[in-house]
């Protein structure tokens, strides 16, 4: 795991490696990235920056996916059934990597240089996590509150055991959950030992607050061991974008 760092604490020696400006001319303003770590035990984590961009910064980027990306609203399966997916989406990758297919649907990979707010978006993720390295981006735009995403892990065999997923959020802020998956042995338990024994304990759920130009980390363990949503909120009345990097392997 990259980081030992634990709940509020600062990154030693916060320098080129934060991003953190030194506030030369000419420079785009950075505000300091203070990283807030949350173990989630058995090897899975979470790594917060809440002030990952600074607004100005992250409003015109917002507008610029906001215009500028080829959003879809695409039909995909769950549960057997078809569904157009509650949110607009749209995926950018290198060329030649093995392709995403999710929930019945394989999105088309557009290329980094049709969008050069993303590439800008990428190097700034690289600088924030030292030792990153991402080579595909799934976008999100959630129009409004009754747009989400429901339970799931991004737990793909072409992202291996234990990837890093590095999330970026523009605009509205929405709540982000994340949940324990049922462990096995508590669903191999048959009668009435299974029926008394919760699946989800307290204490195995934890709430994120993703704010505009902000980045979560999820790494180790936590797609193989958890779940994520972001859930419908009535009052969220403005659109949010969301974008999470992943490593693809060859
Ligand atoms: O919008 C978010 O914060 C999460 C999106 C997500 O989980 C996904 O695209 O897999
Ligand atoms: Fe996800």
């Amino acid at each position: 795991m990259a980081s030992r760092l634990r709940l509020g604490q600062r990154m030693p020696n916060p320098g080129p490696e934060l991003g953190e400006s030194k506030g030369g001319e000419g420079e785009a303003k950075k505000p300091e990235q203070r990283l807030e770590v949350t173990d989630l035990g058995g090897g899975s984590e979470v790594a917060h920056i809440r002030r990952f961009m600074d607004r100005e910064t992250a409003w015109e980027m917002f507008e610029q996916l906001d215009k500028g990306i080829p959003w879809t609203r695409p039909t995909i399966r769950v549960f057997g059934r078809s569904a157009v997916q509650p949110r607009d989406t749209c995926y950018v990758a290198d060329e030649g990597l093995t392709v995403l297919k999710y929930s019945g649907y394989q999105p088309h990979a557009h290329s980094w240089d049709e969008f050069p707010v993303l590439k800008d978006i990428l190097k700034a993720v690289h600088e924030a996590i030292p030792g990153s390295y991402f080579n595909s981006v799934v976008l999100n735009r959630y129009k409004a509150g009754l747009d989400y995403v429901s339970w799931h892990a991004d737990d793909e065999p072409l992202y291996g055991p234990t990837p890093e997923i590095a999330s970026v959020t523009f605009g509205c802020e929405r709540e982000f959950l994340l949940r324990k998956k049922p462990t096995k042995s508590a669903n191999s338990v048959s009668g009435e030992a299974a029926q008394k024994r919760p699946k989800i304990s307290a204490g195995q759920q934890h709430s994120f607050l993703l704010k505009h130009g902000s980045l979560l980390v999820m790494r180790g363990y936590t797609q193989r061991d958890w779940q994520h949503a972001v859930p419908k909120r009535a009052k969220a009345a403005s659109p949010r974008i969301n974008l999470t990097f992943r490593r693809v392997l060859s």
